[in-house]
Formats: C-alpha cells, structure tokens, sequence
C-alpha cells in the first residue's frame, strides 16, 4: 500500500517509538522508532519502518493529531505480559504462609482463605486489587482461578471486563468429599456441574460486551480434588461450550504420586481420558511429565503454564524448561499467586532464568561437577521474554503477545528515564543491551502506561 492510502486511513491511534518483540523463541526483533497504526478494534493495521519512503510524510500527515502519540525518549514498547496462572483469591494470602508443603499449605492456609469468597464483599475488595496490581505490572491478559463460588467468580470476570483486562476466569471444581475439607468445597458433583454449566453461560454473555473479551475457563482444581463424574462431566462441558481448560498436573512428589496411586498412570492421561487434553488447554507446572505425556502434550496442543517462583517452593524439583521447548510443547509463564509470591512476570522471567541455569549447573556442591545438573538446560533472557509474552498467546490461542500486524494493541510503555530510579543506561548501549537491562530491572514504577486491545487501561504520572 502507498502513502496516499495509508494517509487517508482513519487508524483510531498511531504510536511512535522503539518497540521489542519476539521473532521466535530465542530472537528478539528491535523495532527502531517504527510506526504503529493500530484500527478501531484494537488490532495493529500497520507498522511502518522508517527506511519506508512514505515514513517522513506519514509522520508529518499525522504527527499534530490527538490519536497521535510519540514515545518520549528513554520509553519503550514491549507486548502485554500473559499470565498463565493466578489464583486471584490467594491474592489475600500472597507474601505469606510459604513454610509447608503444597498438601498441608492447601489444607492449612489457602483453603480457609478462599472458602472466605462466598463473601461477595470480600471478594470484591480482593478482586479489584489483584487486577489493578497485574495491570500496574504489565500483564494485559490473565488465566486465573477464582474460587468454588459462582457469584463471586462470574464477579471477577466482571471486574476484568470492567477494569480492561482479558481475564479468562475459571469457577473451580472441587466435588470429593473425600479429598476437601466440609468448610470449602462444591455441595456435591451435580451441583459443581450445574454451576460450572451456569458460569459458563453467564461468562460468555458478559462477554458480548467487553471489547477485550472475557473467557469461561473449565477449571478441575486439580486430579485429587476431584471425582471421575465430576472430571468426566467438565470434559462435556469444555467440548459443548468450546472453552479453555485449565488445572495443575504433575506439580509435587505428593500430587503426581496420588495420581499414579489412582488411576495406575500419571495426570496427562488420566486428565486426556476425561477430555481434558486439547488445543485450549493450559496445566500448570507439570515437572514431573514423563517422554510419554510430553508426547501427549504435544499431540494434543496442550499448554504448560511453567511457575518458575511457586515451583522453588511446591514442586519439589526444576521444571526441565529447555527440553520440553525444544519438544515443541506449547509453554508460557505464570505467577502462580500465591504460591508464587510476586505479580510480576518480569520477577518470573528473572526466575525462570535464574532455576534454569541452577538445573544445568546443578546445586550439590559435595558432587564432581559433571555429576551435578542437568546438560543443555540454561534458557536466555529472550526465551524468558517470549515464554511471557508470544509463548503465553500460543497457549491461549490467541492473537496476542506480540507487536505485529493482525496481533492486538496490548503494549506497556517502560519508562527507563524514571526521575529517582532510571535504571543504568549510559551512552553506547545498543538496544539489545537496553533490552536486557529492562528485563532484569523494570519495577512497576518504570510502567507508564498499559494498554488493552486499544483502550488505556493503567498510567502513572512521573
Ligand atoms: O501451587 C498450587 N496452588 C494451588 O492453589 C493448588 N491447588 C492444587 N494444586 C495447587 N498448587
């Protein structure tokens, strides 16, 4: 398309500035002040390089205009982060109660805590600030799980839709009588069913709505919180509405060994017989996946959500992170709050980094060296990155975590020149190192501004 046309083009804004994003797993793409012509619904049209002939007279066609806006030196665009996984109601326990393992953390700390959600005031207040807080961080899109509770779940998804954020939102099953405490759990697996059921449709009406999109999640807590009607039932339910699909598999010795102790195999094929295995599906943590269900994974598009922080403290081991990508199994970060205690995926980029090159070193010092770690585990900063941005959209299948044509504007502009805290750019940095020192370094204070399918959805003033 020539100047003339593109000109003449009502784009609803127009962003200028140095933009990264990922080329592939391990490349990161330097958009050098590029131009970013992004339509009404949210969706970029047009990027325009300035070794374009048209570049010049573009910006000056364009430039005086109140949709047009130029990033001031020393911000950056970076794609939204996608957080594959957050357990919104433990946002009230986050920072705390990280002494136990995950059997007795779930009995002792987090189940009281949520069942504190059939409060729709309480859920409220937590709701709210938990959203707030993961725009303030970056994070555009968030898979989370709510609670048992249907009122305060559909909430949270109104909260998102409200706020700007994509929530994909699961009421979570919990039907075993056996297995969860009286004081917290679904009445029984009919009524898990029926209220999932309800979710659902509830979810999916408010989502006509909502110009960022809301999802219905179909959320099986986990394999032992669960009954096979119930597990059964959600398969039905996630094929007859098309929706996501999310739980944990394979995180600690304790859960993937009651899985084994149950069905005889492990979680991938226990959750692949109820129909829980697909293209939409995401499982956090999953450590313990043998060659077969990795195969499985793969076969089946489904998605690891990897916790890298919650996983130092639940998972009993290092999440084999290189092998399983360069399998081709789909994967992107997560949080996990609150067994992960911080909101920020830049911390769980850091994180994964940080596990990955431990696993490959390994950390008994009395070992000779070549018995200690794991060979070819270490990941880069820019795998890190793209787990957290397009890794994440490829999970959720959806055109999101990245900057590029046909993707959506969901962007953060990273301020690098904060007036108290500038983080340590010096003269001769090229923009890769510019990059990196962002990865490493960026604090919500340096996010100025988020933005969601279009629409402004956090800033903060200098
Ligand atoms: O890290 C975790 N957090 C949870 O809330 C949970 N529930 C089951 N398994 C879990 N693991």
């Amino acid at each position: 398309m020539n100047i003339e046309v593109y000109t003449l083009i009502d784009y609803s804004l127009i962003f200028q500035g140095t933009a990264f994003t990922s080329k592939s797993s391990k490349e990161v793409t330097i958009l050098n002040d590029h131009i970013f012509c992004v339509n009404s619904d949210g969706m970029i049209e047009k990027i325009i390089s300035p070794t374009n002939s048209d570049y010049e007279s573009f910006v000056t066609a364009h430039q005086n205009n109140k949709n047009f806006h130029r990033l001031d030196e020393g911000q950056f665009l970076l794609p939204g982060f996608i957080d594959l996984h957050v357990h919104a109601p433990q946002w009230a326990q986050t920072g705390t109660a990280l002494d136990l393992p995950l059997y007795d953390w779930l009995n002792t700390y987090t189940f009281p805590i949520e069942a504190k959600f059939s409060d729709i005031q309480f859920a409220k207040e937590v709701y709210e600030q938990v959203v707030n807080q993961l725009l303030a961080n970056g994070t555009t899109t968030a898979l989370y799980f709510a609670t048992v509770h249907k009122e305060a779940s559909i909430l949270l998804a109104q909260i998102c839709a409200d706020k700007g954020q994509r929530g994909l939102v699961g009421k979570v099953v919990m039907d075993d009588t056996s297995q969860n405490p009286a004081f917290y759990r679904d009445q029984n697996t009919a009524s898990a069913l029926t209220d999932t059921e309800d979710f659902i449709i509830a979810v999916k009406e408010l989502a006509k709505n909502v110009k960022q999109g809301v999802y219905p999640v179909v959320t099986p807590r986990f394999i032992p919180s669960c009954t096979d009607e119930a597990l059964k039932g959600l398969g039905e339910l996630a094929a007859k509405y098309d929706t996501h699909i999310q739980s944990h598999c394979s995180e600690s010795d304790w859960a993937h060994g009651y899985v084994k102790e149950r069905f005889g195999k492990n979680d991938a094929f226990a959750l692949h017989d109820f129909g829980l295995l697909q293209d939409k599906s995401v499982m956090a943590h999953c450590n313990f996946l043998e060659e077969n269900d990795q195969d499985l994974f793969k076969e089946t598009g489904t998605a690891i959500a990897h916790c890298p922080i919650s996983n130092a403290y639940f998972a009993n081991s290092a999440l084999p992170l290189k092998n399983f990508s360069e399998k081709g199994i789909e994967i992107g970060l997560g949080s996990d709050i609150s067994g992960g205690f911080s909101p920020s995926l830049y911390d769980n980029i850091r994180q994964s980094v940080i596990t990955s090159r431990m696993l490959e070193d390994g950390v008994d010092p009395s070992l000779p060296s070549q018995e200690r770690g794991l060979e070819n585990s270490r990941i880069t900063i820019n795998e890190a990155f793209y787990f957290a941005t397009a890794g994440g959209g490829e999970s959720l299948s959806l055109p999101i975590g990245k900057i590029q044509e046909n993707y959506t504007w969901d962007v953060q502009i990273v301020d690098t020149k904060h007036t108290t805290i500038p983080l340590p750019i010096f003269n001769g940095d090229e923009l890769i190192d510019i990059f990196q020192k962002i990865m490493y370094l960026t604090r919500p204070e340096h996010i100025r501004e988020v933005w969601v399918q279009g629409e402004k959805v956090h800033s903060k003033q200098k």
